[in-house]
């Protein structure tokens, strides 16, 4: 039978479990689409213009094969619905009932929504396939744009149970070119003479000549350095300057997208005298931001943060504007400055960003990795969820398999243990999305096992992170339970989560088998999304875990996403206790 450790309250029995009413049997998956292989069209040329035209009107009526949500939707009784519901989407159901515990993902997925995949169809096909956090970059689109996409990410959720959390991206106040007056791309060749110029131009542009957004560009640069389209996939050399109008020399050629980011650098190091004055949140991130808290956005990623200091503004401006709900704070770590204040940052934060795009451009590339592994580590231990970002499957942006290389690299943040994968161009404008998602994946999936036989119980230290005495008895519960998971190979770890701290403390200790959290908060529900290892269900719980517990083991058991017989352990922020059990 079950055996309890109370640490402070006082024991409760547990008697036998109730037949509480749970929903309605689960319907059939029929309705997931098998993802086969897509043809192998594309022609292996390095182009990346083929947008997708953008259904977002295209909605499909709610399919009933995926309509799992038991919130009540017209039968009168939305007491007794929310009262008897667990919230939890088709997928993840589908993958315990027929999987079990150990087949779950652990890591998460974000995906850069963008028009390959703006559609209500194309979205849904994304949260099917896996996608936990939709992720949309102020840099490109409108806010109608960006509304429509929110919007639609909300209605799935809404009426298909998914928990997909919304994240905001702010421009920030990088060097980028300008539009290319409507030009999908322009083609630099080598020896050619372009003009980049803070002038605004009537469309369509002259020829050769690239609008850039910062108006001190032209005084900044200076006669010989070097200045750097994405990082380097196109490079100049500045030869002569007139006015507003800057002459540079093609010395590698490439393709220069629209709104690419530049950066200039002299004598082998990048310039960023007067940049650096410029504010890490810009007058138009204020406006973005407005629009993020009114659309209800779960996440807002803050691009160039230099210091902790930003990010705790930022926090008290949202904290004063909703306080009926939180929104968290995530910091991109793509600069040299976030480098250096790399733990007051992330400490200040409610996570992190490895944005290896611009931190690429910053930094040589060949310390790119030695940083991701010491973000991936330093989040870790302060308990904050980290993302790893950009270029993870690059080439299928045109491409419908992924090189060796972007395999390897993707299987290298899985066993760092980062929290979340995602994808940003591969998702937002290129020809494979879902299929790239299958990819992150199962290439997830496949490390993660080979972690678990391996039985590489990495030692990592995991400091104290917390200041008051009752905080620090949840740590210590999460740590040993998470010890005792591993130990006692238990099926799964539940976790009643009113914050969703308690569940993040445990997701940190990245125990073997999966964590159920089960909060009573959908938008809770929605940030846990983006931590590793974690099953956000929604369930309005009480203070009486035995009630909880009875209650959840009958709901999840009619679904078929437990079993009699199955290892518990259960835990809860309310009552800090460690309870290990069979299932009844
Ligand atoms: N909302 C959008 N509208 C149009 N294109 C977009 C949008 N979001 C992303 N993209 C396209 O996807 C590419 C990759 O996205 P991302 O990495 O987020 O941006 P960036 O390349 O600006 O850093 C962008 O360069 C852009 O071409
Ligand atoms: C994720 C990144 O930021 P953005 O796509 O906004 O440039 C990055 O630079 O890697
Ligand atoms: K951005
Ligand atoms: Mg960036």
């Amino acid at each position: 039978m079950a055996q309890t450790v109370y640490l402070l309250a006082p024991p409760t029995p547990l008697r036998s479990v109730s037949k509480l009413p749970a929903s309605s049997p689960s319907p059939s998956i029929a309705g997931i689409r098998p993802r086969s292989l897509l043809p192998h069209s594309s022609p292996r040329l390095r182009h990346r213009l083929r947008f997708h035209a953008c259904r977002a009107s295209a909605a499909p009526p709610p399919s009933p094969d995926l309509g799992l949500l038991v919130s009540d939707n017209g039968s009168g009784n939305v007491a007794a619905a929310a009262a008897a519901a667990i919230d939890v989407d088709a997928v993840t159901e589908a993958e315990l009932k027929e999987n079990g515990f150990r087949s779950t993902r652990r890591t998460k997925l974000v995906c850069t929504i963008g028009p390959a995949t703006c559609g209500a169809e194309q979205l849904e096909a994304l949260a099917v396939g896996g996608m936990n956090v939709a992720r949309v970059n102020m840099c490109h689109g409108t806010h109608e744009w960006h509304r429509q996409v929110i919007r639609q990410v909300r209605r799935l959720n809404e009426e298909k149970g998914f928990a997909v959390a919304v994240m905001m991206d702010t421009e920030g106040s990088e060097i980028h070119m300008g539009d290319l007056g409507g030009a999908a791309s322009a083609k630099a060749e080598d020896g050619e003479i372009w003009t980049f110029s803070v002038r605004s131009f009537n469309s369509p542009l002259p020829e050769r000549t690239i609008h850039v957004n910062y108006d001190g560009f032209a005084e900044d640069v200076k006669v010989g350095d070097e200045l750097l389209v994405d990082g380097g996939m196109v490079r100049f050399e500045v030869i002569e300057k007139i006015g507003p109008d800057v002459k540079c020399r093609c010395t590698d050629p490439g393709l220069l997208l629209p709104r690419a980011n530049l950066t200039f650098w002299r004598d082998g190091s990048l310039v960023r005298e007067r940049n650096a004055m410029l504010p890490t949140i810009s007058s138009k991130d204020w406006l973005d931001i407005d629009f993020g808290i009114a659309e209800g956005v779960d996440f807002i990623a803050v691009s160039f943060v230099k210091s902790a200091e930003v990010i705790n503004h930022l926090k008290s401006y949202i904290a004063a504007r909703c306080r009926d709900r939180e929104i968290a704070v995530v910091a991109k770590i793509e600069s040299i400055d976030s480098l250096k204040n790399l733990e007051e940052i992330i400490r200040a934060s409610d996570g992190a960003m490895v944005a290896r795009g611009d931190l690429g451009a910053q930094i040589p590339l060949e310390q790119v990795p030695s940083a991701q592994q010491k973000i991936v580590k330093l989040c870790r231990q302060l308990n904050k969820p980290v993302i790893v970002a950009s270029q993870l499957l690059d080439s299928m942006i045109e491409y419908p398999t992924p090189t060796r290389a972007e395999v390897a690299d993707v299987s290298e943040a899985v066993r760092q243990r980062a929290d979340a994968l995602m994808l940003s161009g591969e998702s937002a404008m290129g020809q494979y999305p879902e299929k790239a998602l299958i990819v992150l994946r199962s290439v997830s999936l496949r490390i993660e096992r080979w972690w678990r036989e391996e039985k590489r119980h990495e030692g990592m230290e995991l400091p104290d992170i917390t200041s008051s005495f009752s905080d620090k008895i949840s740590e210590e519960i999460c740590n040993s339970a998470a010890k005792m998971a591993n130990i006692l190979g238990v099926d799964a770890v539940f976790v009643y989560t009113k914050t969703g701290h308690m569940a993040s403390l445990l997701s940190r200790c990245r125990p073997d088998c999966p964590i159920f959290a089960f909060t009573s908060s959908t938008s809770v529900r929605r940030r846990l999304n983006l931590q590793w290892g974690l099953i956000p269900f929604r369930l309005s719980f009480s203070d009486d875990m035995e009630s909880n517990l009875n209650r959840t083991f009958s709901l999840l058991k009619a679904r078929g996403m437990i079993q009699s017989g199955d290892l518990v352990i259960a835990l809860s922020d309310m009552l800090q206790s460690i309870q290990v059990m069979h299932v009844p």
